[in-house]
């Protein structure tokens, strides 16, 4: 059977264009609507594709609520791509027709210069994907809104027209996104693993206050990046961490060693502990 690869959808969006360069025309893509559903079609489906963090704007929300709450597969790959945004509006608007610009979150927030500059007085909404803001434009009767997306959405969706190209706040705007697989085909000479920490009470020294810098000893391993996210526990405040860490150069036939043994130090101090990414 054809492998199959969820990405969140619909086609148009920079995830489904990420995917395709990890995967090429080798597989069968499914799109999903969220990011939440995409990380969940790992239950059927062989591998899924989502956004992890933008050098503009930062680490992508949902994709960390979801990996709090991730019960089948892991990361086993990433993928960077170069983003460049299109102001796109059904055809035949001018810019100041615009009052309503719609898109993702993760993109309207990296042309944040560009829409008080040139749309100043116009509202913005969230939408699930950029492809979604694309296809709801084309669906529009009016000429009022514009949708913040990739240039390939105005021959994905009809009626469409670019009204101005690359409107992200740098022109250097790259997006890192995670391959997982359902059964990750983990490289064994990987050097990136992502931890899942989950403070449990009474895993702390001083029983109420989380230290952040005693965990980082515990872990004694080099963190290239930290995440944090509310918990999925009914205890107020107490939050899920997401610990990217690499392996040192120098000692690298050490390192699946010295990465098992940091994570028994940090269960043994009561923490939940889980690699949820070798890559
Ligand atoms: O909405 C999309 O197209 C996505 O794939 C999420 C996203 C949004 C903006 C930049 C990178 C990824």
């Amino acid at each position: 059977m054809k492998v199959r690869v969820g990405f969140l959808g619909p086609l148009g969006t920079y995830t489904h264009q990420a995917a395709h360069e990890y995967f090429q025309d080798s597989v069968i893509y499914n799109e999903r609507k969220t990011i939440a559903e995409t990380l969940e079609s790992l239950e059927t489906l062989d591998y899924a594709v989502v956004p992890r963090e933008n050098s503009i704007f930062g680490s992508v929300i949902e994709t960390f609520d979801g990996l709090k709450v991730l019960k089948r597969g892991s990361i086993q790959d990433e993928v960077v791509l170069k983003i460049q945004h299109c102001l796109v509006v059904k055809k035949g608007a001018r810019l100041s027709d615009i009052d309503c610009v719609i898109s993702h979150e993760q993109a309207l927030g990296q042309c944040q210069k560009f829409l008080a500059e040139r749309l100043p007085s116009a509202t913005t909404t969230g939408m699930i994907s950029t492809a979604a803001a694309a296809q709801k434009v084309s669906k529009s009767q009016t000429l009022n809104v514009a949708a913040i997306c990739s240039e390939i959405c105005v021959t994905t969706f009809e009626n469409l027209e670019i009204l101005v190209r690359g409107i992200q706040d740098q022109n250097s705007n790259y997006t890192r996104f995670f391959v997982l697989g359902r059964n990750p085909d983990i490289n064994p000479s990987f050097t990136h693993a992502l931890l899942r920490v989950t403070p449990q009470r009474g895993c702390t020294d001083s029983d109420t206050t989380f230290d952040l810098t005693e965990l980082l000893k515990t872990i004694d391993l080099s963190v290239i990046h930290i995440d944090r996210r509310p918990a999925p526990v009914s205890e107020p405040f107490l939050d899920t961490y997401f610990l990217e860490v690499v392996s040192s150069s120098k000692k690298a036939s050490e390192w699946p060693e010295q990465l098992s043994q940091s994570i028994s130090r940090v269960r043994g101090k009561g923490y939940l502990v889980e690699i949820i990414g070798r890559w």
